[in-house]
C-alpha cells in the first residue's frame, strides 16, 4: 500500500512520524521534519505502522548527502542524512518531548544540545561482527546480516588504518568460525591501537594466529577476551578549571568512547555542581573509573564513588591517588543495596550525581531522593525514556528540575545523552 505522508517530527529511535490518510501513525526511517513523501507500508504494529520511502516529494533544507558509502545498509548510523545542526535540534526536541509526555515541567532555562567537538572520527573504540563467511562489519539495519566495511567514519583515523589493513587481508576469512567479533581500541592519550578478538564460545584461539595478525595490522598488542588474559592499558589527559590530570583504565572498564565530548560533559558536571558555604559532600553513583569523582574532588569536595565493577573501582582509587587526592572514597557495591545502607545510617550528602546505564535508576531513584534527600541531584542519562521515568519519581519526592541539557555523545546516530540538575523544594 502506497500513500503520501508529511513528516511531523522525529521520535525516539530516530524515525520520522507522519499520519496516513485514515489518521493512523506511520514511522519512516531516513526522513526529516516537514518532508512530504510517497511511502510504502512494510509492517503493521500495535497502534502504528512502519513504512519505507518510495519517493521524496518535498525535501527538507536540512537533508544532505550522507558522507558514508555504507549509510542505509549498515545499521550503525541513522542520522547521516541530516545536517549536523539539524541532528542537534532533533535531539533537543526528542528529549523535551520525553519529559512532556511524562508530564514533567521543563526547566525555564532550555539549553540547546551541546555539539560534539568532532561529528565524525570521534570513536576510540569499535566492535565489529565477524560472520561465518568472513564478513567483518556491522549488522544491517534491523537484521543480523553483517555488512562488510573497510572504514567507519565515526572511528578515529588510527583505528581506521588498522581496520583497512585487516579488511584488505584474508584474515577475516581465516578467523571466521573461530572469532565472532573484533574490537579495535585506541588509547585516547596516544595513537596506540589495540585489538581484541572475541572467540566463539568454547573456542580456544591459536596464539601464533594472533601474533601473525598483530604483525599484519601493526598493532602493539592483541588478546582475546578471557578472564585471565592481560588487560589493555588505556588513558586520557584532562584539563579542567586550570587543573591537569590523567585517568587510566583498561578495556574491561566502562569509559565514554567519544573522549573529547566526555571532557566537555565532565566540565559541565563540575559547572552544574552548586557552590555550598563549606566544603561540599558529594555521592557519585555509578562512578566507573572516577570520570566525575576525580574532577569534582579536585574542586575541593569530599566525594564517595559507588560502582559494582571491582576493576573500575581499583582504577578509580589509583586515579584518585595519582592526583594526590585524599578526599575521595570508593565503594565496590550495587548502587541500590548501598543506598539502602546509607538511608539506614541516615547519611547526608549535599549533592548526589548519578550516571546509570541505559536502564536508568529504577527503584534507586526514590531511595536517593526520598531516602537521602540531598540539596541537589545531578542526573547524567543516555536514554530520555528511562530519564523521564526516573525524573517523575524524583520530582514526586520533592525536587524540581532547574537545568537540562542534551549532550551529543554519538553524532550521526539517534542516541541522546543529557545532563540535568534538580533542586530540593
Ligand atoms: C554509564 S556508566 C558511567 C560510568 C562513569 N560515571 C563514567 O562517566 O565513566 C555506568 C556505570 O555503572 C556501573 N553499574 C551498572 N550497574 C550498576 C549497579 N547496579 N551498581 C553499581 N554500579 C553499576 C557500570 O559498571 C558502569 O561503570
Amino acid at each position: 500500500m502506497e500513500q503520501t505522508v508529511i513528516i511531523e517530527k522525529i521520535v525516539a529511535g530516530g524515525k520520522g512520524l507522519g499520519r496516513l490518510a485514515n489518521g493512523q501513525v506511520v514511522l519512516v526511517a531516513g526522513t526529516l521534519p516537514g518532508e512530504s513523501l510517497r511511502v510504502r507500508v512494510t509492517q503493521l504494529r500495535r497502534g502504528y505502522v512502519e513504512a519505507e520511502i518510495v519517493q521524496i516529494n518535498e525535501t527538507s533544507p536540512d537533508r544532505r548527502q550522507p558522507p558514508c558509502p555504507y549509510y542505509g545498509r549498515c545499521g550503525g548510523c541513522n542520522f547521516q542524512h541530516a545536517a549536523y545542526p539539524a541532528q542537534l535540534a532533533i535531539k533537543h526536541a526528542i528529549l523535551n518531548e520525553s519529559l512532556e509526555r511524562a508530564r514533567l515541567p521543563l526547566p525555564s532555562e532550555s539549553s540547546p544540545t551541546l555539539a560534539s567537538p568532532e561529528s565524525l572520527g570521534y570513536r576510540f573504540r569499535l566492535r565489529l561482527h565477524l560472520d561465518q563467511s568472513g564478513n567483518l562489519g556491522f549488522h544491517q539495519v534491523a537484521t543480523n546480516t553483517v555488512v562488510p566495511i573497510q572504514r567507519c567514519l565515526l572511528a578515529t583515523e588510527p583505528i581506521n588504518r588498522v581496520l583497512a589493513k585487516i579488511a584488505a587481508s584474508d584474515w577475516p576469512k581465516r578467523l571466521s568460525g573461530q572469532v565472532k567479533a573484533v574490537e579495535i581500541i585506541q588509547s585516547p592519550e596516544n595513537d596506540q591501537v589495540m585489538l581484541i578478538l572475541h572467540p566463539h564460545h568454547g573456542i580456544s584461539m591459536d596464539h601464533r594466529l594472533q601474533d601473525q595478525m598483530a604483525a599484519l595490522a601493526d598493532v602493539s598488542l592483541i588478546h582475546h577476551q578471557h578472564k585471565t588474559s592481560p588487560s589493555i592499558p588505556l588513558s586520557q589527559r584532562f584539563s579542567q578549571h586550570g587543573r591537569d590530570y590523567r585517568l587510566a583504565w583498561d578495556h574491561r572498564c566502562f569509559f565514554q568512547t567519544n573522549c573529547a565530548q566526555n571532557a566537555q560533559l565532565v566540565q559541565l558536571a563540575v559547572d552544574f555542581l552548586p557552590q555550598y558555604p563549606s566544603a561540599s559532600t558529594v555521592l557519585d553513583l555509578f562512578c566507573g573509573i572516577g570520570n566525575f569523582t576525580v574532577p569534582i574532588a579536585l574542586q575541593g569536595a569530599r566525594v564517595v564513588g559507588v560502582e559494582h565493577n571491582r576493576r573500575s573501582v581499583h582504577y578509580a582509587e589509583e586515579n584518585s591517588r595519582n592526583c594526590g587526592l585524599t578526599t575521595t572514597r570508593f565503594v565496590a557495591a550495587d548502587v541500590e543495596r548501598y543506598l539502602q545502607t546509607l538511608v539506614q545510617q541516615k547519611e547526608f550528602f549535599d549533592c548526589i550525581l548519578c550516571d546509570p546505564p541505559r536502564r536508568g535508576l529504577g527503584r534507586a531513584a526514590s531511595l536517593l531522593a526520598a531516602g537521602l534527600a540531598p540539596k541537589h541531584i545531578i542526573t547524567i542519562s543516555c536514554d530520555p525514556a528511562t530519564l523521564a521515568r526516573d525524573l517523575a519519581r524524583i520530582t514526586a519526592d520533592g525536587y524540581r528540575l532547574t537545568r537540562l541539557m542534551p549532550v551529543d555523545m554519538f553524532p550521526q546516530t539517534h542516541h541522546i545523552e543529557s545532563i540535568g540538575l534538580l533542586e530540593r523544594n
